[in-house]
């Protein structure tokens, strides 16, 4: 997809990682950027990139992406503020440690349930039919792959996000709507995020040959999976270790014959 005049919605778009997502797709001339986000900061973030990539248009619409409805509410004004719906991102998310039940579901309900609506609602309203079709880049974990101890919910939650990509990113799926799906898997990158679990920086700092990676840096693999048509279904890790790099996807790899 070339990402020049088309229109995103990012969740989450306030934080470290979206507005580094809202900024590299700025930078490729994105028409329109809205961060979809709960924290009242989204105001600040989205002047702070309209003065640093004009003459895009950026946007801020304040929302619990939690809530199906109000989120719902987000998607109706993109579309009717522009006209369409291009890229969505689910970003949206936090970490809680297993000691905090209510966090934890919490965690479980944002990170997962949140993500299947915004997957839903992004097929719906970029569907091909009533839409131009789209991309849909969801935000996943390398602790999908690599548990950490202490983050059950965490872990679980971004295994789900990878699961529901690949379910959404099937050919047939792809055929019928248009739009392709694809998980991002990022390790550790310099965000408040990592501020929010105590001991988490710290258990980083053990970890031998692991720097923390930068927000922009993870963009760049975010770019790739909207440019890539070639990509849907498509599960991407970044890591420090080994850079950016797809997973292969063992469906895609067999015989084109099976269904599984
Ligand atoms: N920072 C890291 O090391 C890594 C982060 N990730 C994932 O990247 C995504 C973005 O996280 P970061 O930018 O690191 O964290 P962050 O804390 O900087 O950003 C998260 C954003 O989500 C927003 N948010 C929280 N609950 C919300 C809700 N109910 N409705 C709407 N917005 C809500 C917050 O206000 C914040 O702006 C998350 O899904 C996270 O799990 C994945 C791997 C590594
Ligand atoms: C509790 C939430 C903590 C952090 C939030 C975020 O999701 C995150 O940064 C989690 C990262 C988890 C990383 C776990 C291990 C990562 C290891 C890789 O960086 C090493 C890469 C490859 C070697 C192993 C392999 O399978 O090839």
């Amino acid at each position: 997809m070339k990402i020049s005049g088309k229109v995103a919605l990012i969740t989450g778009g306030a934080g470290g990682l979206g507005k580094a997502f809202a900024a590299a797709l700025l930078r490729a001339k994105a028409k329109a950027v809205c961060l979809v986000d709960i924290s009242s900061r989204g105001k600040e973030v989205a002047e702070d990139l309209r003065l640093q990539y004009p003459p895009s248009q950026v946007d801020f619409y304040h929302c619990d992406v939690m809530n199906y409805d109000l989120f719902k509410g987000a998607f109706d004004f993109v579309q009717k503020r522009f006209g369409a719906i291009d890229i969505v991102c689910n970003n949206a998310g936090m970490a809680a440690s297993d000691h905090n039940v209510s966090g934890s579901i919490r965690t479980l309900r944002l990170n997962l349930e949140a993500v299947y609506f915004g997957t839903k609602l992004g097929m719906d309203y970029m569907d091909k039919e009533s839409g131009r079709g789209g991309v849909i880049i969801n935000v996943a974990s390398m602790a999908a792959f690599l548990p950490l101890m202490g983050s059950m919910c965490y872990n679980a939650s971004k295994a789900g996000v990878v699961a529901l990509t690949k379910s959404a990113g099937v050919p047939e799926q792809y055929e019928m709507t248009g739009v392709r799906v694809n998980a991002l898997c990022p390790s550790f990158t310099e965000t408040p995020l990592l501020d929010t679990s105590s001991g988490l920086r710290e258990m980083i700092a053990q970890l031998p040959n692991h720097p923390i990676m930068s927000p922009e840096y993870v963009a760049e693999g975010f770019q790739q999976l909207v440019e890539n048509e070639e990509l849907c279904g498509a599960v991407m890790r970044v890591t420090p270790q080994k850079g950016i790099e797809i997973v292969p996807n063992r469906r895609k790899d067999r015989n084109s014959s099976s269904k599984l």
